[in-house]
């Protein structure tokens, strides 16, 4: 019984934020097989999230890629994609807005449905979010197939944000969700 956990491969890593950043993300990533369904090689960042020095070191490379005077906030696509908003909104002094799944926003909210990789779901964001113009730094651990995405950069326009950017700690790059996405730039530190 249980899930056989193996690490991703680390030689010959890519990523737009050079090789170290690609490595740091490699070295920390478990791979488990057929979760949340058979046939979905699951990429669990969460070692990475619980690496102090390594969780600094990718929170400062995102500031660093984008600049800190890019973005005026942050927007995060729930679950993990809070824990690195939240990080890079406190470090650069800007607030953070979450993403989040359907009906969780108490307010009257935008809407989205999309597929990811392995099912269907919605995302809202609260209809008065951002002020409008405000440039918006969007952020996730993983993109897979550009459905989740998507959803959200378009969630973030329909409620008044501009984004300046978009980036995700891992690119599968086989899904091709870079592809779903242009021409709007995609940042991932560590493409495989
Ligand atoms: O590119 P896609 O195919 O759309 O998949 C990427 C999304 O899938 C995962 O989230 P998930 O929906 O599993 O949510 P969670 O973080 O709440 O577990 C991941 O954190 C991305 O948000
Ligand atoms: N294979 C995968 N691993 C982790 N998160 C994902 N989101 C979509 N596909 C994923």
């Amino acid at each position: 019984m249980g899930r056989t956990m193996t690490e991703t491969h680390t030689t010959g890593v890519r990523g737009d934020s050079g090789p170290e950043a690609a490595q740091l993300v490699a070295s920390r990533i478990l791979d488990v097989p057929d979760f949340p369904k058979p046939g979905v090689l699951f990429k669990d960042l969460m070692p990475l999230f619980a690496d102090g020095v390594a969780f600094r070191e990718v929170i400062d490379g995102i500031i660093a890629f984008h600049g800190p005077e890019s973005f005026d906030v942050v927007a995060g696509i729930e679950a993990r994609g809070f824990v690195l908003a939240a990080a890079v909104a406190y470090a650069t002094g800007v607030g953070v807005v979450p993403v989040r799944k359907a009906g969780k926003l108490p307010r009257a909210t935008h809407s989205a449905s999309y597929a990811l990789e392995y099912g269907e779901a919605t995302l809202e964001v609260h209809q008065d979010a951002f002020t409008a113009g405000h440039r918006v730094l969007v952020l996730d651990d993983v993109l897979a197939t550009g459905g989740t995405a998507e959803a959200t950069l378009d969630l973030v326009e329909r409620a008044g944000g501009t984004v300046s950017g978009f980036t995700v700690l891992l690119e599968l790059g086989f899904l091709k969700g870079r592809e779903r996405l242009a021409p709007r730039p995609v940042h991932a530190l560590l493409t495989v």
